[in-house]
């Protein structure tokens, strides 16, 4: 029986072989025709995702690929693609989550050429797509697809750990114990789940998987949105308006997308309409809170404690959430586990497959069919 070490590097030569005799001899000039297959850019390779899923794809597309750099580098790669080898019909990005600089923002001056030579259909990894200039690619009638399904649960497995964390005040219970201090009852003890609200912004798939793991913790959940969910799908989840969320909320949690509405939803002025003690949760986007306001409200005590997996301006995180002894702080890992990157491309393919059977992608943020 073959070793896993060894299957998996038979898995990776093979992936490597295929990529190579498809991105080697192409014939240029190709029009897209029945009869000859549609052409697709990625960027990087997806290597975690089975060789199955990879295969079914190469019968239907030949696939170019490009590798992961700078802006301004992927900006010249795409460019010159396009004029060598193009016109493609999709671009994906199987992104290298942990390595940087990320080629990021997906504009126009990135894609630009692309769109111009026909390319109809663009995919990233992740929920949100703040990066993503989706007014621009909806104005040149191009779809935008993301990935819902795979960070939903992991985010919320890992939000539903932020906030019991925070309830208890965990990190300055250890930062204790680390020092040789005992348990001190003069600082502020445990919040009881049972006896606390939480107030979700933001009902989307990470809200709703959120709103029912604290309820099995006995949280009281009530919850904004643009719009209200259907009865069905609000299990057992208040809706209020966004005032009641600031006023009757111990905890709040955010899982709102990050556009020119939320930006700094949660600032100074804000703040001061929450409860006093109230607890912070954010795995969504870090702009959403006023990094500042936040900070300023923690040093007063208006905010007990805060748990954060996202900041304002990513990889740095402000010296004062760090600072603060009532912080929870993770650098943007709260998706993170040993298969996310497998699903995540998975679910860039079948977007790609979508698009090239039906012309649409599973998961389209911007409806422009
Ligand atoms: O941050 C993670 C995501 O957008 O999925």
């Amino acid at each position: 029986m073959l070793s896993l070490v060894t299957k998996q590097a038979l898995r990776l030569s093979t992936l490597t072989l295929f990529y190579r005799s498809y991105f080697q001899h192409r014939p240029t000039n190709m029009t897209l025709t029945s009869d000859i297959k549609p052409k697709v850019l990625i960027l990087n390779a997806p290597d975690k995702a089975p060789i199955d899923s990879v295969a079914k794809l190469k019968e239907m597309a030949e696939f170019y690929s490009i590798e992961q750099a700078s802006h301004d580098a992927v900006a010249g790669r795409i460019a010159e693609a396009v004029k060598e080898k193009g016109p493609f019909v999709a671009f994906v990005v199987f992104i290298n989550w942990w390595s940087r600089p990320f080629p990021w923002p997906m504009d126009e001056a990135l894609v630009g050429p692309l769109v111009e030579t026909g390319c109809k259909m663009f995919s990233a990894g992740g929920a949100g797509y703040d990066f993503v200039d989706v007014k621009y690619m909806s104005s040149k009638g191009v779809h935008y697809a993301n990935t819902p399904k795979m960070p939903a649960l992991r985010t919320a497995d890992s939000t539903a750990m932020m906030i019991l964390q925070a309830l208890r005040g965990s990190s300055e219970r250890e930062a204790d114990a680390r020092a040789g201090k005992w348990f001190d009852p003069s600082k502020p003890l445990a919040k009881d789940a049972r006896c606390s609200t939480l107030g979700i912004i933001g009902m989307g798939n990470i809200g709703k998987l959120v709103s029912e793991h604290m309820q099995h913790f006995g949280m009281k959940v009530i919850y904004y949105n643009r719009n209200r969910l259907p009865p069905d799908e609000e299990k057992g989840a208040e809706y209020v308006s966004f005032e009641d969320i600031l006023v009757r909320s111990d905890v709040i949690s955010l899982h709102c997308p990050l556009n020119e509405d939320t930006r700094h939803l949660f600032n100074k002025e804000v703040f001061n309409r929450m409860k006093d003690g109230i607890i912070i949760v954010n795995t969504s986007r870090g702009a959403v809170i006023d990094e500042n306001a936040l900070v300023e409200a923690l040093d007063s005590g208006k905010v007990l404690r805060a748990a954060l997996d996202v900041y304002e301006f990513e990889p740095q995180i402000h010296p004062g959430l760090i600072a603060s002894k009532h912080t929870t702080l993770s650098p943007h890992a709260a998706v993170a586990n040993e298969t996310f990157e497998r699903d995540q491309q998975m679910e860039i393919l079948l977007n790609l497959e979508s698009f090239l059977k039906t012309g649409k992608p599973t998961h389209v943020v911007n409806d422009v069919s």
